[in-house]
């Protein structure tokens, strides 16, 4: 598991480090690793010549202690600072890359000129002390920057938001980030972890066992300790039975597709419940599922449902759905379904809406006129996963290239397992019929989504590593996927 922390958090952790953090121990950590990883980069890239952008705080003064490194190391070396005479550690910084050889610039068209000229830029303008927003003196040092050159951001890359939020154009974007101790939402959340490119964590000696994350991902690595295994004394019944109520006459391919995902994800027993055409095509495709209604530990109510019922058929079938939400029981909302909730529920619940579902859904539970759109959900996805979450008490799994999992309270989960041949009609049911087994088999919202989306990701690898998938192959995909993991 990865987890994240908020700046809160990690000065806490380097405040109990009273001695390491008075002596300059911990910057020196940070220093080191900062050089170690950009003197393997510039061989790599067989590159001579660094610059580092230099802000006023500690971030800089790191940044300063890094350069001094890599001038030792016999590179290329430039600092272009705004002002070493901020605090008694820049000066001392400062006097260490001076004397080790680094070329100190202060604004102006030469410091602009190394920029241009450097390989490999540390940027150093701000860290986990910087508000959101480029600060003003460092405008021109990020806009002299080259496309081709390789940008490095020490602890966070300046002028994006820390705590996670909107991407800022104008602020840094990294090829790779340095950050020390824990990563920081900035580094795991949509958008902003995007401007951070490649990360590495720098152990500077925090602990932060005890620590409550802001952030959490669930890795290959979890999947044992979380997958509900079955044990020699389960039956098909303790296992958890999944009730599915989804497909309709026009989107009959959904039945079809998330009672595979179900059964190949190892339910004990699916139970369907549709109108005729999507129930002949899951009894002739997926003999296993049981039709209709009967007991169950959870339910998925929603992939391609029809709530305007046209006839008999289909209004028995948002009865069953109206009367799933009603239920005591978990359940999970795609799709068709999130048109019948209109609020809390007692029971776990589980919300699956991609951008634009998720938009409409805040816009009729808001009652306002005003209309969220689907652009405004991709832009900012976590503030609107929030809102979701608190309008209806339940959990929200908000899908695209990074799903979000979003609880009431806890921690935000952030995956980032599929590739993006996953963006395909029907791949949404796959993922409602697996984290539906996770729910059924008694995991709670947020573990059961998260780890569905990791399995939904690399099930979408395995499906046809490097290439497109379809969404059938990808559930055809996850019993395999799921053993890899188990047996890993
Ligand atoms: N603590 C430790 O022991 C360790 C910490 N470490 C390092 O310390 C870093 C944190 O250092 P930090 O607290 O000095 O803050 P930092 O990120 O340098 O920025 C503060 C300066 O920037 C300015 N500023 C900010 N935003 C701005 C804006 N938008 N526009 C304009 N100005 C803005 C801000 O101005 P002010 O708010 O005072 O007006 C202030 O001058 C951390 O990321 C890591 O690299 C490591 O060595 C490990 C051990
Ligand atoms: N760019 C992307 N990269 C990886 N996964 C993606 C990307 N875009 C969408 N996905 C995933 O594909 C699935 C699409 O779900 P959804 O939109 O509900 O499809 P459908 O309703 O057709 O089944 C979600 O799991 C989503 O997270």
């Amino acid at each position: 598991m990865i987890t994240g922390y908020s700046v809160e958090t990690v000065r806490a952790a380097e405040a109990a480090l009273p001695e390491l953090l008075e002596s300059g121990e911990l910057m020196q950590r940070a220093a080191r690793g900062v050089a170690r990883i950009a003197a393997g980069r510039m061989r790599e890239r067989g590159a001579r010549r660094v610059c580092a952008l230099v802000g006023p705080g500690n971030n800089g003064a790191d940044t300063l202690f890094a350069i001094a490194r890599l001038a030792k190391r016999g590179f290329e070396t430039a600092a272009v600072c705004v002002d070493t005479s901020a605090s008694q550690v820049q000066t001392e910084a400062a006097d260490l890359a001076r004397a080790r050889g680094v070329r100190l610039l202060d604004d102006g068209p030469e410091a602009l000129t190394a920029i241009s000229r450097a390989e490999v830029v540390l940027d150093g303008i701000t860290g986990i002390g910087g508000r959101p927003g480029l600060p003003p003196f460092a405008r021109p040092w990020v806009d002299a920057i080259r496309d081709r050159t390789w940008v490095i951001s020490v602890d966070t890359p300046s002028g994006q938001p820390v705590e996670g939020g909107d991407a800022l154009a104008e602020a840094v974007f990294a090829d790779e980030t340095v950050t020390f101790g824990a990563p920081k939402p900035v580094h795991l959340l949509p958008p902003t972890e995007a401007a951070c490119g490649v990360l590495t964590v720098i152990d500077i000696g925090l602990d932060l066992t005890d620590a409550t994350p802001a952030v959490v991902r669930v890795t290959p690595d979890d999947v044992p300790l979380l997958w509900p295994t079955p044990g020699p004394d389960d039956d098909k019944y303790s296992r958890g039975v999944l009730g599915v109520v989804a497909g309709g006459e026009q989107y009959t391919g959904a039945a079809m597709l998330t009672t595979t995902a179900a059964v190949t994800a190892g339910a004990g027993m699916v139970r369907y419940v549709g109108t005729p055409t999507p129930t002949a095509l899951v009894r002739a495709a997926v003999p296993e599922a049981v039709v209709g209604e009967g007991r169950v530990q959870a339910w998925v109510v929603g992939p391609g449902l029809e709530t305007t019922a046209s006839d008999d058929a289909a209004r028995a079938q948002l009865d069953v759905a109206r009367a799933a939400l009603a239920s005591d029981l978990p359940v999970l909302v795609d799709a068709g379904g999130l048109d019948l909730v209109t609020g809390p529920r007692a029971a776990p619940t589980l919300l699956t809406p991609h951008a634009g579902e998720c938009a409409r859904l805040i816009t009729r539970l808001r009652g306002r006129s005003t209309e969220l759109t689907r652009e405004e959900v991709e832009g900012s996805p976590l503030e609107h996963a929030r809102m979701l979450a608190g309008l209806t008490g339940a959990t929200v799994l908000l899908k695209g290239a990074t799903t979000l999992v979003v609880a009431p309270d806890g921690p935000v989960h952030v995956q980032d397992d599929a590739p993006a041949w996953l963006a395909t009609a029907g791949s949404g049911d796959v993922l409602a019929g697996l984290a539906g087994v996770l729910l059924a088999g008694g995991l709670d919202p947020a573990e059961a989504a998260s780890l569905a989306a990791l399995v939904h990701g690399r099930a979408a690898h395995d499906a046809n590593p490097g290439g497109p998938v379809r969404a059938l192959d990808v559930a055809h995909a996850l019993g395999a996927t799921v053993a890899r993991l188990l047996t890993a």
